[in-house]
């Protein structure tokens, strides 16, 4: 398959050495705003900052290119993305997170939601830590956490950053620590104790090779699709 990669910083660099080791050929690596040609790319997948994120995908759907975004922080124009990608028939691919291990994670926190829903004495909580260098705050993938107890659990309408502003609201707060690449906890506290479910990478490999995987399946598919098609997670 040949790649482009949109984005060429921490992760577009650990997508080549997955993608090289797969078998593939990257023909485009791109770290700013230029012109390439994108239709010299089978798939392309963008892993760049979310103000590059909308041009990087619409570029690519309106060449007919299918295309994987990991970028985080731009999903105020995740719809208008998905009506182009309709509109063109193209093919499209965003996670907060591609990796296997936070995938069965974002399964766990919706069915431990379901549970809690009955339970009231019990508060959820999110905590994220990342990297100084990340540009965002919360993290996709924290959003992404909420939004599934909010699905899950009628206590909850609502997420916030740092402190929650009414009982229905889950709160998040975003650490930034040298180096993390990326920690999730989530806690249920009660007056008389706390359950806790976490998911700890310890590198990049999981975020890389699950964008890698999702690259290759997309090839020859039309349609906006999530992680859940490419995993298959209801048959895990
Ligand atoms: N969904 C997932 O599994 C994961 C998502 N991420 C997200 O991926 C994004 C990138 O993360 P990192 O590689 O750690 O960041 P990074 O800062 O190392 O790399 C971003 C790269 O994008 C480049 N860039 C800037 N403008 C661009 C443009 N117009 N077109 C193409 N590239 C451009 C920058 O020069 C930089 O090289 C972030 O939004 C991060 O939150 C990170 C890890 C996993
Ligand atoms: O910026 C990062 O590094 C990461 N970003 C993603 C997010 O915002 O959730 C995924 C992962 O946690 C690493």
């Amino acid at each position: 398959m040949k790649i482009a990669l949109l984005g060429y910083g921490r992760m577009g660099k650990a997508i080549e050495a997955i993608a090289l080791q797969r078998g593939h050929t990257i023909v485009i690596k791109t770290s700013q705003d230029k012109d390439y040609d994108i239709t010299t790319a089978d798939v392309a997948i963008d892993f760049s900052v979310p103000s590059a994120a909308y041009n990087n995908i619409s570029n690519c759907l309106n060449h007919n290119v299918p295309v994987i975004s990991g970028t985080t922080g731009w999903l105020e124009k995740y719809n208008a993305i998905v009506s182009l990608c309709e509109k063109q028939k193209g093919a499209f691919i965003y996670a907060s997170n591609f990796s296997l291990g936070v995938n069965i994670f974002f399964e766990l926190n919706q069915y431990l939601a379901k549970m809690m829903a009955k339970l009231e004495d019990y508060k959820v909580d999110i905590e994220e830590i990342h990297h100084t260098q990340k540009l965002d705050a919360p993290s996709g993938t924290a959003i992404t956490l909420a939004e599934g107890i909010i699905q899950n659990n009628k206590a909850y309408n609502n997420w916030e950053l740092d402190k929650a502003k009414d009982a229905k609201t889950i709160a998040i707060e975003a650490k930034r620590i040298t180096d993390v690449p990326g920690t999730h906890i989530i806690s249920y506290t009660s007056p008389i104790d706390t359950i806790k479910i976490e998911h700890e990478a310890h590198n990049r490999q999981g975020f890389a090779l699950g964008a890698v995987i999702a690259a290759e399946w997309i090839i020859d598919k039309t349609g906006v699709f999530t992680m859940k098609d490419v995993l298959n997670i209801g048959s895990l």
